[in-house]
């Protein structure tokens, strides 16, 4: 599904109402129509707010359909004297016409009313601001959206929760706390920024019908990854042999951490990588020949280690390294001896933070770096509250920068290779623990050792990965890397074309 920032959505709109000439009121009423579908046919008060602009339209029409139906309605314009828009103002004759209640908040004891009819209702309908809110808010409406707040029992926000710029997510003075928000057409790029989903609540988008050839015209090449991850990944034929699907070797492990290795080794196993190798450290060894049955082992050392990465087909190069000298000559082994994709993890990561130029130099794009907002930050010399609050922007930034595919991990992973991105919608906290970005890494690997390219590999890895903890949620409190592990195949399949 693609994702738009206002400005496309707001051209879109006007190609098709000035260009196709789609009637503005027709497609108004359709966003209406499709916002009565989320409003729950057992609530009987409902108050609905509205701004002045085509936001407020929606909800203007949305009550009009909600007094047909019989409902107790009261409707508050919120324009502070400003003029309405020609389709709001079009359903607000409608409704004078149909003798609804309607009172305009303007000043302050207004709200005495407004804070009332809240409180006694069972759902708001917030139509104050949609894509078009672009400046910070007065206190005249900072007010009205801290009322709905504080006395609402249930919201529901059209297109945007009102207060939030639909661009970059940032809170404009308020933002209405929806408990559902209803996106018209398409999810708005706001909806992914770090603190949006403590106010959007549960989104959903509906479609307003508009033709496919007026939207790629302004596609800004942003989606949600299931826009690809259906069907993407190769028939494995029967007739194949472990060859086919590729020789994966996995750098990882230190004296000081063990799990990491075998959770990214063993989790590239179960995703159908053909013959995998696990280089460690020396101590590793034995442990790892134990506990791995699949994977065969040898240490960094191993005049071995550089043949077999000369050999693969994919690299991944990073969890439970250190982040010390040793592990920069692992990390450069591993660059100056591959052409093929590798995938750089955790410490790995923090090494190449201080050596960028082993990125650059390469025929084609095929590293992946999997950061976390920590490891983000540090490799572009930023702090993690600049990460968490410009996800995409620095994921963009920096895989343009490096020539790399970024992987920002954290809620909402962002995959992208620089032109186009790809927000993750799947996982949870309830994956929130430890070796589950090991566990990204081996599937990653594990996808591309069958053929995929490192950038679909990514989307759909990562897509996979929370599915997985997603489906397992459901009936566990929580899980683990292991439970993630033991399931990759058995999803996989759904995935196969
Ligand atoms: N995209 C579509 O195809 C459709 C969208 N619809 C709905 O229309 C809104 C967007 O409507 P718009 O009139 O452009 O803007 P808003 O209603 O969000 O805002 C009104 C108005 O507010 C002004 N403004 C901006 N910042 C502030 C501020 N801080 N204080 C006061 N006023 C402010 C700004 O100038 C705007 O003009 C979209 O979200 C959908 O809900 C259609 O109904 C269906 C088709
Ligand atoms: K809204």
């Amino acid at each position: 599904m693609k994702i738009v920032t206002p400005d496309a959505m707001r051209k879109i709109e006007d190609e098709y109402i000035n260009g196709y000439g789609m009637d503005s009121f027709a497609l108004m009423e359709t966003a209406v129509i499709s916002i009565m579908k989320h409003v729950n046919i057992k609530d009987r008060n409902i108050v609905v707010v509205c701004g002045f602009g085509n936001n407020a339209g929606d909800a203007l029409g949305v009550a009009r359909h909600l007094i047909v139906l019989h409902k107790i309605v009261k409707i508050f314009i919120c324009s502070n004297g400003r003029e309405l828009s020609r389709d709001c103002i079009k359903n607000m004759n409608i409704l004078y016409k149909m003798n609804a209640s309607i009172e305009f908040i303007r000043k302050t004891e207004d709200l005495n009313s407004l804070n009332k009819s809240i409180s006694e209702s069972d759902v708001v309908i917030d139509g104050l601001f949609g894509t078009g809110l672009s400046r910070q808010l007065d206190t005249y409406y900072t007010d009205i959206i801290k009322s709905i707040n504080t006395y609402s029992k249930y919201v529901l926000s059209i297109d945007i929760p009102s207060g939030m710029n639909g661009e970059n997510g940032y809170i404009m003075g308020e933002c209405v706390k929806a408990n559902k928000t209803v996106a018209l057409q398409f999810y708005k790029k706001c909806f992914f920024c770090d603190k949006a989903k403590n106010y959007t609540g549960d989104v959903v988008v509906e479609s307003l019908g508009i033709p496919k050839e007026i939207s790629e015209k302004y596609d800004e090449k942003v989606y949600t990854s299931d826009e690809i991850t259906d069907k993407i990944l190769p028939k494995r034929n029967k007739y194949s042999h472990k060859g086919t699907f590729g020789r994966t070797t996995i750098a990882a492990g230190s004296e000081k951490y063990t799990g990491a290795a075998y959770i990214a080794a063993q989790a590239a196993v179960k995703t159908g990588a053909g013959l995998v190798t696990l280089a460690t450290s020396k101590e590793q060894v034995p442990i790892m020949q134990s506990k791995l049955a699949e994977a065969m082992i040898c240490d960094y050392e191993d005049k071995y280690f550089v043949e077999i990465i000369k050999k693969s087909n994919v690299v991944a190069c990073g969890p439970g390294l250190d982040s010390n000298d040793s592990s920069l000559k692992i990390v450069e082994e591993v660059i100056t001896n591959s052409e093929c994709p590798i995938v750089f993890d955790a410490d790995a990561i923090n090494v190449l933070s201080a050596h960028k130029e082993l990125l650059f130099g390469r025929k084609e794009k095929n590293i992946v770096l999997t950061p976390h907002p920590g490891e983000m930050a540090r490799f572009c010399g930023c702090s993690i509250e600049d990460v968490n609050n410009k996800r995409i922007e620095i994921a963009k930034n920096t895989a343009i920068e490096t020539n790399c595919i970024i992987v920002l991990k954290g809620y909402n992973t962002v995959i992208t290779d620089g032109e186009k991105i790809f927000i993750n919608t799947t996982g949870s906290s309830a994956m929130a623990s430890g070796g589950m970005g090991d566990c990204l890494t081996g599937i990653v690997t594990g996808l591309i050792s069958q053929g995929l390219d490192p950038f679909k590999a990514s989307v759909l890895g990562v897509y996979i990965h929370g599915f997985i903890g997603d489906s397992l949620s459901k009936q566990m409190y929580s899980v683990t890397a292991t439970d993630i592990i033991n399931k990759i195949s058995l999803y996989l399949k759904e995935f196969e074309s």
